[in-house]
This record gives C-alpha cells, structure tokens and sequence, in this order.
C-alpha cells in the first residue's frame, strides 16, 4: 500500500469511532498527540514536537468578538511550503457572476443528476446549477450538485471562494479535513468553513448530493426572538472534528478554487498534516433529523423561515445572503388551514432539494420532485401547491396528521438564482414543469 493508501484506510478505521467535539461556534481545541499543543501562547517560539504553529482566519483580525473566527494550526509542514499554484480545468464547477444565460423567471425543475463515469471522484462530480454574487466581491452564493463513484486519492481540495454546505442525498462521504475527520450520512449535512482542504472519500459505492457555496457571511445559527432559548437547531447538536492528522512524504495535488477558477499545485506531501489546533474556524456536522420543529398549533401554515437550521446574514437585519431551510418530519394540527404550503411570489429565491421520501407541496414520483432532483423558484416566481396537492389538501379531514415521510430542505437567498447554461439546457431538465399547476379549476361563485 502507497503512503496515501495507508492514510485513507487509517482515515476509514477512524471513522468508526470518531471523536467530535459538540457545540456551534465554540472555541475548541484537539491534539492528536499528548503536549501537540502549545499552552498559554499561540506561537511559542518553538512550537511542541517540532510543529509549525499557523493561523488560518476566516474574518478579518479585526472584525467584532462575535464575528471572528480562525484558528491555530500546528502542522508538520507550514501550508506556505508549495511550488506555484497553475490553472487547471474547472470541469464542471462555475462561478459567479453568473452571466451565461439570460436571466429566465420561469420555475424550473430537474430530475437527479445522471450516472457519472467510472472513477469520478467527488470534486470531478461537481456540476454547477447557478447562483448569485460574485467571489470577488464575497457576496452572494452558488448551488452545485454531485454525483461520485470514487474516493479522491492523491488530491485534497479547499475553496478559498466560500464555505460549502455539504448535503448527502444518497451515500456517505468521509471528509478528511485539516482540523480532523467528518462522517455525513443522508440526513446529515456537512459544512466546510472557507478555505479548510479536505479531501472526500466514499462510505458507500456511489455519493450524491447537494453543496450550498456560501460566498458571503459565514452561515451561523438564526436567532431566536420569542420562541427562546432554546428550539430549532439547537447548537449541541452540531459537531466538531478531533485532530487527525497523516503524514504523507509523496505527492498530493491541492486543489483550491479561487475567485471562479481551479488552480493546482503539486505538494511534495499532504497537507492534511496537522497535529493539534484550537480555534472556532472549524468544520462540522449535523444531523438534521435533531432538528426541532417549532409550527403552528393553532390555525394557518407559518412560513418556512421557522425551519431555519443556519443563515448567512447580511448587513440588513433579517435579509439573509442565503438561508439553509430544512422539511423535517412534524406534526400539522392546524384548524381550517391548507395545511401544505401555500401558493407565493417570493422577492427571496428559492432552490429545493430532496434528501428522501416525498414533499408535501409537491407529488413525487417519475417526472416528479424526486430525492437527488431539484426545483428552482426564482425571484417573484408564482409557485406553490401542484394541482393534485391543492385538491387532496382542500378536501382533506383535518385531523392531526403527522408528515414523516420525507425530508427536503432549501436554500434560499435574497438574489436571485441565474442558472449555467449546463444547468438550462441539461437532458435531466424537466420540460414541462408548468403544466403541474394547469387544471386548477375556477371555483369562484358570486
Ligand atoms: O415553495 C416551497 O415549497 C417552500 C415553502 C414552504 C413553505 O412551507 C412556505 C413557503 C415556501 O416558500
Ligand atoms: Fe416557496
């Protein structure tokens, strides 16, 4: 077996046991060697072991107490020991700003991302939907899918453009990241913070899913108000790597995205070498079936802003860069309500996704809203309940009814989403999506 080969089976060993720490936004600290980290100081001026002490900042030194965030490496090489960084293909992968095609305002569905070619590793089975904003600038986000049937061996990634929002739909991933190792199952979602590398490896034979490229704001926990202090995403629920680290002497191409673009460079070992840290710049993960679900217990449907698991906020309170929402299984009571969603124009852009089962607004099935397939509401889009759901939720009886047979989520961010032009003309399109909303009779009686 190869260095790396070692490396990724220890990296799966760990897997089964692995250690988190819980808590959002914390500061945390992990050494995988006892005495790795140093006490009292951040740069002693020898640093423990004969690591190299390095702080990766994800805010600027300056901003607010609330909203710094790095974190103190101690690594075996310093991450400045690598020859030139080149531009290599972007497959797949685009960035802002999105100006392939014309702005379209129609809804827009599409069935899951086809079969990839053997050997396509996790970053090759990336395929942009659209987006927003401009890395340049930090604003604005982009949606991409993916569709792997292999792990990345000898390349590790990091996006210096914005933190990823990671969300399994079919298949495990196993995310070996600089600050430790991150499992994410279905139903669990992943977030990579701004410029961590990280390579993906697979628990299963395929991975499929959903990525949120958050340019602007880091994504953090929304704020309460008078639901309390407790309730929705609850912060003891997200979990924190422990540091792993694999010392690997041969070479491992780094893979890092750069406003829009690939740029690669080929390291003399991996740079997934870090011994110790501490810090709150940090990865983790979250089980979004710990989501507690907070609705209405008396009459009408709340809107989805209840269901907020992280936002990105932006200068303007309550108008987020983009929101990650999640459908989790719950209970509707509501007396003398349609109790699915309700038909809107939204100012706010929404993209929904299916981790699994059905969505209560929306019939599943082929040429449907399917788990791995996707629906883009834009920027004042009319949508809402399809013609079947309208009439079976009209007659419905009204009894407590308890919804457990799906779980969707959303991203939804205040510009709208401008898709690539792989995205519009895809053979996965849906044609014909409008036509779920023909048939809805008139029923007006004066
Ligand atoms: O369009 C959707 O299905 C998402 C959504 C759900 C909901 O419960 C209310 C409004 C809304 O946009
Ligand atoms: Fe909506």
């Amino acid at each position: 077996m190869s260095g790396i080969e070692q490396a990724m089976e220890r990296a799966r060993k760990t897997a089964g046991g692995l250690g988190y720490s819980p808590g959002f936004g914390n500061e945390h600290s992990s050494e995988a060697v006892p005495g790795a980290l140093p006490l009292g100081r951040n740069s002693p001026q020898r640093a423990p072991l004969g690591l190299y002490a390095e702080q990766l900042s994800g805010s600027a030194f300056t901003e607010p107490r609330a909203h710094n965030r790095r974190s103190w490496l101690y690594r075996i090489r310093p991450s400045a020991a690598h020859p030139p960084f080149r531009r290599t293909d972007n497959g797949r992968l685009r960035g802002g700003p999105f100006t392939e095609t014309v702005p379209d305002p129609n809804r827009l569905r599409w069935d899951p991302l086809p079969e990839p070619a053997p050997g396509t590793d996790w970053l090759a089975g990336l395929w942009t939907l659209g987006g927003n904003g401009n890395p340049v600038e930090r604003t604005g986000m982009a949606v991409h899918l993916y569709h792997a049937n292999a792990p990345m061996t000898d390349r590790v990634f990091g996006d210096a453009d914005g933190e990823l929002l990671i969300v399994p739909e079919l298949g495990g991933l196993l995310l070996v990241t600089e600050l430790g190792v991150l499992a994410a199952r279905p139903g669990e979602v992943a977030l990579i913070p701004r410029g961590v590398r990280f390579r993906v490896e697979l628990l299963d034979e395929r991975a499929r899913g959903y990525v949120c490229e958050n340019h602007g704001r880091p994504f953090t926990l929304p704020d309460l108000g008078p639901i309390g202090a407790n309730g929705l995403a609850n912060a003891r629920d997200f979990r924190a790597p422990t540091a792993w680290y694999e010392e690997v002497d041969s070479e491992v191409e780094v893979i890092t995205k750069y406003c829009g673009n690939l740029w690669a460079a080929t390291f003399d070992h991996s740079p997934l070498d870090v011994v110790a840290w501490h810090g709150n710049h940090l990865p983790y993960v979250y089980d979004l079936r710990r989501f507690n679900v907070i609705g209405s217990i008396s009459y009408d449907h709340p809107d989805p802003s209840i269901f907020t698991v992280l936002t990105s906020p932006s200068d303007t309170p309550g108008l987020a860069g983009v929101d990650f929402v999640v459908f989790a299984p719950r209970w509707l009571v509501g007396e003398d309500t349609f109790r699915p969603p309700y038909f809107h124009r939204n100012v706010m852009s929404e993209y929904m996704g299916l981790i699994e089962g059905a969505y209560d607004a929306k019939t599943s099935g082929e040429g449907g809203f399917v788990p791995g397939g996707g629906s883009l509401h834009t920027m004042m889009s009319a949508h809402g309940p399809d013609r079947e759901t309208f009439e079976r939720a009209s007659a419905a009886e009204l009894l407590p009814q308890r919804i457990d047979d799906g779980l969707a989520f959303m991203f939804e961010t205040r510009w709208p989403i401008l898709t690539t032009d792989q995205a519009a003309r895809a053979d996965h399109r849906q044609q014909g999506y409008d036509r779920v909303w023909q048939g809805l009779e008139r029923h007006f009686r004066s």
